[in-house]
């Protein structure tokens, strides 16, 4: 029997699946199919996920085990920040560690166990690097500049400054008011720029965000490979450090920033070390339902025999959510 984990970050959902722990692990063809079923509301499970988060063996020295994430079409993304936090908890609690490396496609990361962000709502901290700024790395093109940082870019769409950060996945960020964040901009310019275009040619995790307060942030995020979600982990954080450099006024560095988003809050803390910008990003990490199928099914997507069991962390997490101040009439999708 091979056991599956549904799990959320700021109800960013996902499967996890250990293939330690498999007979043999799936090729590349059987991961893509297997995440794009399991994933979609209609023919997945527990109304579908934003995608599946794989654990392997370690890859480079010294690292625990190595996360690979399978967007909900299959695509693969090099990072995920609220999957990393519930890869971490999973971790943690299989080898009996607070504080590790995980490796991701990139780089290898810091992860450690942080306090509970409330009764039942285990927290964890996760490192967010490598950060890059140039065009080639994100990839853009023809849009005039070699980075962007707060320009004007009436080709995405006019009025509105962009900042695009990799982290390393890539991300477009704009800061703008309460109207405009909560209108239909997000959904026009995100659906664009993930089709066929001239722009971002691998597509892009598009962030829009209100500044609440100083170190005090709301973000919506329209993700690559996956459309509208909760929450962006690494959105959230790449969102976070555009703050600090287009209104230095609004945050400070080495210091939390209260980042709520649709599906509840999470931490950030931007730093700037050997001159190299990094994000800790800091928040729930919840496994709603445990599952376990044979390793035959698991291949062929064979769901029907699936046993799922429930555990108690939803009520709890939405206990937290309840509590937490309300921002705008953006509520949790899902
Ligand atoms: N939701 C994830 C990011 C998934 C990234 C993916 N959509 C891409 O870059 O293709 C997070 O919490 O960071």
């Amino acid at each position: 029997m091979v056991n599956l984990l549904k799990v959320h970050g700021s109800q960013n959902h996902f499967f996890i699946l250990d293939q330690t722990e498999l007979e043999s692990p799936l090729t590349d063809n059987e991961l893509k199919s297997f995440t794009k079923k399991i994933s979609d509301p209609k023919t997945g499970l527990l109304n579908g996920t934003d995608g599946v988060l794989v654990i392997n063996k370690p890859v480079r020295e010294h690292a625990l085990a190595q996360m690979r994430v399978i967007n909900a079409d299959g695509s693969e993304a090099s990072m995920c920040g609220n999957g990393l936090r519930t890869v971490a908890r999973y971790l943690s609690e299989k080898y009996h560690k607070t504080s590790f490396l995980v490796d991701t496609m990139n780089a290898s990361l810091r992860v450690r166990k942080d306090k509970d962000f409330a009764p039942n709502v285990p927290a964890f901290a996760v490192e967010i690097s490598p950060v890059r700024f140039n065009k080639e790395a994100l990839p853009f093109d023809n849009l005039g500049y070699d980075r962007l940082i707060d320009n004007y870019i009436p080709e995405i769409y006019p009025g509105l400054r962009f900042t695009s950060i990799a982290v390393p996945n890539p991300h477009l960020i704009s800061f703008m008011n309460q109207k405009q964040i909560t209108g239909p901009i997000l959904g026009t310019v995100g659906k664009r720029l993930n089709d066929k275009n001239p722009y971002f040619t691998d597509g892009v995790n598009v962030n829009f965000a209100q500044i609440l307060d100083k170190n005090k942030l709301f973000v919506r995020t329209y993700e690559r490979g996956v459309g509208f979600t909760n929450a962006c982990g690494t959105g959230m954080s790449a969102t976070s450090l555009a703050l600090v450099l287009t209104h230095p006024e609004m945050a400070d560095l080495d210091t939390p920033i209260s980042v709520y988003n649709p599906g509840g809050m999470v931490k950030t803390v931007v730093h700037y070390e050997e001159s190299q910008y990094w994000i800790e990003l800091i928040g729930n990490a919840t496994f709603t339902h445990h599952l376990s199928l044979d390793e035959a099914d698991l291949r062929t997507g064979t769901f029907e025999h699936v046993k799922i069991t429930e555990t108690n962390e939803q009520t709890a997490y939405e206990k937290f959510v309840d509590q937490l101040p309300k921002f705008n009439d953006i509520t949790t999708l899902a």
